[in-house]
């Protein structure tokens, strides 16, 4: 343990009188903290004093270097050598006394020094302590001069650097001069600058030296780049943490990684839009000082890089990636349910009203979220999706609101939660209804204040998110049994869109099995077959519980299975017994009631099946359709429809 200086010179001045020598000790190690131009030129000097301090026969200053061995760095007299296993046992023990007495000088974030006196055999280890102590001040005054000339002289060449980027505004030339001269500075072998393509969930890193067309995609939750951008703090990793390494870029470009320097690159509003990377120290390892530099050059890099022109074009062409995208996606229909549902998403699409999707399994309500979201001025930013009912509540919490480094056994490190890495952009929030209550309460803080609070932290993180929620349940009916809060079930109601299920959707069941028939034959690399009209009737009149999915499995099973240029009803893999049946008429009516009742249901079944198409019903029924108008007034359903 070393005592404060106030402490350790009270302790000095009582071993002045027996100990003369301390004097001149004291004043020529003072000398060498002043004077010294370098820390070998330190510890020379420092080992000359010590001899005489001490009578020891030779004194040697010893460094431990990155990969665990030691290195002499001054001497004075003629020090033995010392093995590796010594090494060992005197860095396990502050002093070891005897025929070589060591001292182990540590210093916070430095390599770890020893002193070594051979022959001090007179020396009581109050007296060691006491001038291992005074070493261990004056070597860490030193240093610390040391480096604040160096801070001088690197803030001159930042800025020099600086004003050199300032005066070129071609985007890829620019991040190629901040790479050739940073790599230059800080004596690394590459250095890469990943501009986070969050859409994508993409880093891109430009240039990348040594990488064909330098260019490099990496994605942004892989390696230690990957953790900066998600955490927003910088890393440091040398051989011993490795692991932490994304080996399959080493893989990739046959390249080994042995240390790694990686910072994040902060926006005005101090949000992560990069990061900027150094690869393999050219000696040794990234010290404390090389991270401290990388983070200045990182702000000055950000500011530069911000107000590039071309950033701007990067942004648009995200945007034209974000249109394209917003085209892919396809809600198929043509049902006046679906045209409404199209009309209602285009409306809402610019809002940053919370929507609230429902409908049962496989209607298509994760489409609607991806329209909604591609189809507003969010498009650009992320679109990020929580399957609440796949994650247990201990995990969904931190899942949706991050956590901070040791909230709970296993937090390694602080992690941003899908509310954040959604951040400007849309949640996606599918099967809500079985979010646990606690869960329920901490999402209704973030809906009604824009503000989260990570798991175990305690600061407001501001978040500006569209939420877009979906369920198949009964929320009101949840609502009741105190199983889901009323209070977030208005909130997130403000707007609701409903997915009716397929088999009320009528002639729409065959325009979607015709365009996944399309779309498998394609894949399947053959002609499309078409669907016969007993086999389109089989589709109308299946009961579709797993909807839109399930129909989109049979047309792909079918394009793979069935060899035919005509799909008939037999070959379509359907399981018919989970189809509807029209209900039983009840035996004790009369013939031509039963028969007018076994007619209603049958009509009104069609109607069902094609969205109330009478011509569709019709022509399923093998009817005219003037012939279907002209039997439903007469059964009176004519009325009972208008
Ligand atoms: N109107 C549509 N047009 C084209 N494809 C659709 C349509 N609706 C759904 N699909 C397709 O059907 C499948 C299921 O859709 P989706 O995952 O959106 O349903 P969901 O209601 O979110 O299901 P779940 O509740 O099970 O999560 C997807 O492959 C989707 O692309």
């Amino acid at each position: 343990m070393n005592r404060s200086p106030h402490d350790l010179l009270a302790s000095l001045s009582e071993m002045l009188p027996s100990h003369p020598q301390l004097g001149t000790f004291l004043a020529a190690i003072w000398n060498e903290v002043e004077s010294a131009n370098n820390l070998a030129d330190f510890c020379r000097g420092t080992a000359q004093s010590l001899q005489a301090a001490t009578a020891a026969t030779a004194v040697q200053f010893q460094q431990q270097q990155p990969n665990g061995e030691w290195r002499k760095i001054a001497s004075n007299g003629n020090p033995r050598s010392v093995t590796a296993s010594q090494f060992e046992k005197w860095l396990h023990a502050e002093i070891v006394p005897g025929e070589t007495a060591s001292l182990l000088l540590t210093l916070p974030d430095e390599p770890n020094r020893m002193l070594i006196l051979d022959g001090a055999t007179r020396l009581s280890p109050g007296y060691l302590q006491a001038i291992r102590e005074v070493v261990i001040l004056a070597l860490a005054r030193f240093l610390q001069s040391v480096t604040q000339s160096q801070r001088a002289t690197h803030l001159k060449a930042i800025l020099s650097m600086v004003q050199r980027w300032q005066q070129t505004d071609d985007l890829p030339s620019l991040l190629n001069q901040m790479a050739e001269s940073s790599t230059e500075f800080f004596q690394a072998e590459r250095a890469s600058i990943f501009l986070w393509d969050k859409p994508k969930h993409q880093l891109v890193g430009r240039p990348a030296l040594g990488v064909e067309d330098g260019k490099l995609v990496v994605p942004d939750d892989k390696g230690v780049v990957g953790a900066v951008v998600q955490t927003g703090q910088s890393r440091r990793v040398d051989d011993m943490l490795g692991h932490e390494v994304n080996r399959d870029i080493d893989k990739q470009l046959e390249f080994h990684t042995h240390s790694l320097l990686c910072v994040p690159l902060l926006d005005r509003k101090a949000k992560v839009f990069g990061a900027f990377e150094l690869i393999n120290k050219r000696s040794g390892n990234f010290t404390t000082q090389d991270q401290q530099g990388l983070e200045e050059i990182a702000v000055h890099a950000a500011a530069v890089l911000e107000s590039s022109q071309q950033i701007a074009e990067l942004l648009e062409s995200r945007d034209r990636i974000a249109a394209a995208q917003a085209a892919e996606i396809q809600l198929i229909g043509e049902s006046p349910p679906m045209l409404k549902l199209r009309k209602n998403i285009e409306r809402i699409a610019a809002t940053k009203l919370p929507v609230l999707v429902l409908g049962e399994n496989g209607t298509g309500k994760e489409v609607v979220s991806r329209m909604i979201h591609y189809h507003g001025n969010r498009r650009g930013q992320p679109l990020v999706s929580v399957n609440c009912a796949a994650l247990p509540d201990t995990l969904l919490e931190s899942e949706l609101f991050g956590h901070e480094k040791g909230a709970f056994t296993g937090a390694h490190e602080t992690k941003p939660g899908k509310f954040e890495l959604a951040s400007g952009g849309t949640l996606f929030l599918d099967e809500i209804g079985d979010m646990s209550l606690p869960g329920q309460a901490k999402l209704l803080r973030v809906l009604e204040n824009q503000v989260l609070t990570r798991l175990g932290g305690q600061i407001d993180i501001e978040v500006d998110v569209r939420v877009i929620a979906a369920t198949n349940q009964d929320l009101p009916q949840l609502v009741k049994e105190n199983r889901f809060r009323q209070d977030l079930f208005y909130r997130l109601d403000v707007v609701s869109l409903y997915l009716p299920p397929l088999r009320d959707r009528g002639n729409d069941i065959l325009i979607l099995a015709e365009r996944f028939l399309v779309e498998f034959a394609r894949k399947a690399r053959r002609e499309t077959p078409t669907l016969s009209s007993d086999a389109q009737s089989r589709l109308l009149g299946h009961a579709w519980p797993g909807n839109i999915r399930e129909l989109r499995n049979t047309m792909e099973r079918t394009a793979f299975l069935c060899d035919r240029d005509i799909v008939t009803a037999e070959m379509l893999p359907i399981d018919t017994n989970r189809s509807p049946q029209v209900q039983q008429v009840p035996t004790q009516l009369d013939l031509t009631e039963a028969t007018n009742r076994f007619q209603a249901d049958f009509i009104s079944y069609h109607l069902e099946r094609s969205g109330g198409n009478m011509s569709q019903a019709a022509k399923n029924m093998g009817l005219h359709r003037s012939n279907l108008h002209r039997k439903m007034k007469q059964l009176g359903l004519l009325e009972e429809r208008e």
